[in-house]
Order: structure tokens, then C-alpha cells, then sequence
């Protein structure tokens, strides 16, 4: 009896009638030395939703052989993209600003007259901010409904379902916990498609260019995971029909290959660095690539496409290579944030 809250400070628990909105992305290492880099792959790597080998055998080659050496490898890619003024990784930086402009919208009446309710924060599946202290604080701030938004406009297991796992592993530490909803994946909601396509076309006008191919770069998964009926291929491939039915172009004008790929198995095809090597071969000499899997530039797009395969392109006997930036925090892309938001938050507001 001496233990329960006194009745006059019931109120200050259950009055609350806040929304959180937790907008999240996939996480980066807090730093490009090899340790911030280590511990971050760690976490990354040893997702049984990201690799799904054989777990004794996935922990002795992910302890033997590539937390050894790829810590150090990849610091060094990092630490060609990093913002310095903030001391850390472009992901962080863009991730914060979506969230910040996103409360601003809420604030000049995006919801009507939520405008004080709803709480915007954000959080990362791996390293930092987490999702626990984003969700720790909403909770703080009051929130009893928390609408959670991964930032992947196709659905993977690998991304949105760990993602989900994740935070719903910290709700199963709370005794008092909010209301949840989860974002749908959006690979094939009009504002998105819009300004895909938008800022395709926009880039193209601007630098005044016709590119001989547009290729449509997602990252890459084990072949094994779509056999096993992850919809992420199907859902890539409908994302950039749309985009070619709402630029009017071919399948040979704009293809489609999947990046980033990792290990030895086969993942999806047709892979993007030798895609672009073979264009370049076989005489194209002037390309965009333009990443809509990817709602923020990282070291995917930034690092990957933007060095690494534009020299492939380069060496092979290109002379254009245009990397077309993420929507980021652009106004089309808070667009379709807050599209996504709006529409997910019918109901609460
Ligand atoms: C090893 C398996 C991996 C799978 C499967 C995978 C899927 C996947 N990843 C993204 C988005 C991002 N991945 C990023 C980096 C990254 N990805 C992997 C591995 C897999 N990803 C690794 C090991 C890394 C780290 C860098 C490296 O060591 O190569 C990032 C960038 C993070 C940053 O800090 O900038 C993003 C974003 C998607 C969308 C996806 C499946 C659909
Ligand atoms: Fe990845
Ligand atoms: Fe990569």
C-alpha cells in the first residue's frame, strides 16, 4: 500500500492525449575509427533478420574473418562522406532534419489542429540515437499512441521487420506501454513516385543532359530471401515501373539493379557494378543512377554509387555520371513523409 502513487499524482500518468511519431532509419557508427565501426557492425551483422547463415557458423566467420578487417576498410569510406562539422555520418544528420522539419510541418497545422500532440522524435535499428531512448523518450514527454515509421519504401525483413522487432522488443520492457501503429511500406504511393520522379527529371533539366541509361540502383538481398518470399524484389520493380510510366520512359531507358551486395552467395540481379561496367563497354557514355530504396544518401549512395561506380563507369570509357541525390529533407521529400504520416495518423487526430 505504502508503494502506490499517491491519487493526486494519478493525473500526471494517464491524462495524456500525445502522439509520438518515431521516424527511423537503418543506423551508422558513431565514428570512422575501427572500434565505432566494429561495434556497429557487431550489432548490424549479427541480426539474425540481416544474415541468416547458420548461426555457430555465422558468429565464428563474423568474429574470424570480417570484424577483423572490414572495421578498418569501411572507417576509411566513411571518413570520405562524413560531415565534420557534426562529427558524424550524413544518415544521422539527414534522419535528424527529416524529423525536425516534419514537427515543424505539424506546427504550421500539417494535422489541423494537433499541432501541440504530436511529438516527433527519431531513432536508429543499430547503434545511435536507438530506438529505446527515442521511445523512452516520448513515453517521458507523455505519449500513449506512438506511431512508428521506418523509413523504407520497400518492405524487407531484413530492414522494416528487424526494425519492428526491435522496438517491439522495447516495448517488452515496459510495464505501462503506448499504443502502437506501424508506417505501411509507400514504394508505390503516388507522392512518392511524384517525387522520385521529380527529382529525376528535375536534376536531368538542370544539368542539361540526356543520359543514354537511367539506372534505378536498390540495394541488393540473398536470392534466397526472395525464394523465401520476401516481397522487397516485386516491391523494387513496382517502384520503378511507376517511375517509368510517370516519365513516359522504356524498360531499356531506365533499368533496374540492386547494389551493395555482400559475401558470396547470389543476390539479386542484375547486380549494379557490373551493370554499369557493361554500359560503359558496350559504349554508353552517359548515365544517371538514381537510388529510391534509399529515403537518405549514406554510404550507399554517397560512397558507393557516387566513387566507387562512377570510376567503374570512368575507367571503362564514360564521360557523364550523374548520381541523383535521395529525397532527403528536401520539400519533396517531407512531402512524402508527411504524406506517409498524415495518412497513417487517421483516426488519432
Ligand atoms: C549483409 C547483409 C546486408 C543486407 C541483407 C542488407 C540489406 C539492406 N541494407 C539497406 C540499407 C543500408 N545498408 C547500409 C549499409 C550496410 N549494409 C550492409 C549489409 C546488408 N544490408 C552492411 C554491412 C553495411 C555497412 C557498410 C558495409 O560494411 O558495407 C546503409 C548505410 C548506412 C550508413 O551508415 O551510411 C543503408 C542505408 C537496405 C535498404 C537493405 C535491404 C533492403
Ligand atoms: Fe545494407
Ligand atoms: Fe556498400
Amino acid at each position: 500500500m505504502d508503494k502506490m502513487t499517491p491519487l493526486s499524482d494519478i493525473g500526471k500518468q494517464t491524462n495524456s492525449q500525445k502522439i509520438g511519431v518515431l521516424l527511423s532509419n537503418l543506423g551508422t557508427p558513431d565514428g570512422t575509427d575501427y572500434w565505432s565501426v566494429r561495434r556497429y557492425l557487431a550489432e548490424f551483422l549479427s541480426d539474425r533478420r540481416v544474415i541468416e547463415a547458420p548461426r555457430l557458423f555465422w558468429l565464428f566467420v563474423l568474429n574470424t574473418l570480417i570484424l577483423t578487417t572490414r572495421p578498418q576498410r569501411k572507417g576509411e569510406d566513411y571518413a570520405t562522406i562524413w560531415n565534420r562539422d557534426r562529427n558524424e555520418s550524413p544518415l544521422k544528420t539527414i534522419t535528424r532534419s527529416q524529423a525536425e522539419k516534419l514537427q515543424q510541418s505539424i506546427r504550421d497545422g500539417l494535422l489541423g489542429n494537433s499541432k501541440s500532440n504530436v511529438i516527433v522524435d527519431w531513432g536508429m535499428r543499430y547503434g545511435n540515437p536507438s530506438l529505446k531512448t527515442a521511445t523512452e523518450r516520448l513515453v517521458a514527454r507523455g505519449c500513449e499512441r506512438i506511431l512508428f515509421v521506418p523509413l523504407y519504401p520497400q518492405y524487407s525483413a531484413a530492414t522494416s521487420a528487424t526494425a519492428c522487432d526491435k522496438l517491439f522488443k522495447v516495448l517488452a520492457s515496459m510495464r505501462y506501454q503506448p499504443a502502437l501503429r506501424v508506417a505501411t511500406p509507400y514504394y508505390d504511393q503516388d507522392t512518392y513516385i511524384d517525387a522520385i520522379a521529380g527529382s529525376l527529371a528535375g536534376r536531368l533539366l538542370s544539368s542539361g543532359f540526356e543520359p543514354d541509361v537511367i539506372v534505378a540502383s536498390f540495394h541488393g538481398m540473398p536470392l534466397s530471401t526472395y525464394l523465401a518470399g520476401d516481397p522487397y524484389y516485386v516491391h523494387c520493380h513496382r517502384t520503378a515501373d511507376l517511375i517509368r510510366t510517370r516519365l513516359g520512359l522504356s524498360q531499356e531507358r531506365l533499368i533496374v539493379t540492386f547494389q551493395s551486395r555482400f559475401g558470396r552467395a547470389e543476390w539479386l540481379k542484375p547486380y549494379t557494378d557490373e551493370t554499369i561496367k557493361a554500359l560503359a563497354a558496350n559504349g554508353a557514355r552517359r548515365i544517371a543512377v538514381v537510388t529510391p530504396g534509399f529515403s537518405a544518401d549514406c554510404l550507399e549512395t554517397i560512397e558507393e554509387i557516387g566513387q566507387e561506380n562512377a570510376k567503374y563507369f570512368f575507367d571503362e570509357g564514360g564521360d557523364v555520371f550523374a548520381r541523383i541525390d535521395c529525397l532527403n529533407d528536401s520539400d519533396r521529400g517531407m512531402r512524402v513523409i508527411e504524406a506517409l504520416v498524415q495518412r497513417e495518423l487517421s483516426g488519432w487526430v
